[in-house]
């Protein structure tokens, strides 16, 4: 089973130059000093920065990971870094399926799933995200999309340790809008019912987060939320001080 502290988790995107990294610096002292209140925190900065990234969070309580790896351990793939080359990088998990690599990159359930596994051949901890769009919110297909998202997805042999499940509804990504409590009870509930038929006990110890405009001031209210086992923060994680104000608002 997984642990069950809660997972803070920033994203950050195509954000991030060397200057940064005292955002980094100045987060991992912070966990350090114990005011993330014993949650596992893991900052993902663009593949430019992970190596010096991990090499100053070395030994410390702040985990490094990527946002996005290649299915394959190596080869002629220009452009693309393997799960292997992130974990030797220093790397402890990586992002895959998020909305806009599904959207804009292509990446299909199928390849997700070839993702998360490679993940787990190199010891990293997947933290794979499923969400429906915005027209199919209002068709009322929320948890059919999910509910296919997660079955083609996620692989059989995934274990609650190196899983996590960020339900992030792509209409909340960036644009302030949160599902209701009421709402992400609901697709989380639905998510852990589907992962424990699929991986059995090790669905049940599977961390749940949830992704889409979480700042300091509706963290609270969302990490209180049944089911919910950690954010996953995309523009409120640039700043360590607004990553922090997330951390220390959760009750
Ligand atoms: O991976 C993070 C999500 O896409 C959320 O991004 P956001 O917090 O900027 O809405």
């Amino acid at each position: 089973m997984a642990t069950s502290r809660p997972l803070l988790a920033g994203n950050w995107k195509m954000n991030g130059t060397r200057a940064s990294l005292s955002e980094i610096a100045a987060l991992r002292d912070a966990v350090a000093a114990g005011r993330t209140r014993g949650a596992d925190v893991l900052i993902c900065p663009p593949f430019t920065l992970v190596m010096a990234a991990a090499d100053l969070c070395a030994g410390t309580g702040l985990m490094i990971g990527g946002q996005d790896c290649d299915a394959h351990p190596a080869g002629a793939s220009t452009g693309d870094v393997s799960a292997e080359m992130l974990r030797d990088a220093g790397a402890g998990a990586v992002i895959v399926g998020h909305s806009e690599r599904r959207a804009h990159r292509g990446d299909t359930d199928a390849v997700v799933r070839a993702k998360a596994e490679a993940a787990g051949r190199a010891g990293l901890m997947a933290i794979l995200c499923v969400g429906e769009t915005r027209a199919e919110h209002d068709r009322g297909e929320t948890l059919r999309v999910i509910g296919r998202q997660i079955d083609d997805s996620v692989p059989p042999s995934a274990s609650a340790a190196g899983l996590a499940l960020a339900y992030e509804p792509v209409w909340a990504i960036g644009t302030g809008v949160v599902p209701s409590a009421d709402d992400i009870a609901t697709v989380h509930a639905f998510m852990r019912r589907r992962l424990r038929s699929l991986l059995g006990a090790e669905g049940g110890g599977v961390r749940l987060l949830y992704g889409g405009s979480v700042k300091p001031d509706n963290a609270a209210e969302v990490l209180a939320v049944e089911h919910v086992d950690g954010v996953l923060v995309g523009g409120a994680s640039l700043k360590e001080a607004e990553f922090l104000a997330i951390a220390e608002a959760r009750r």
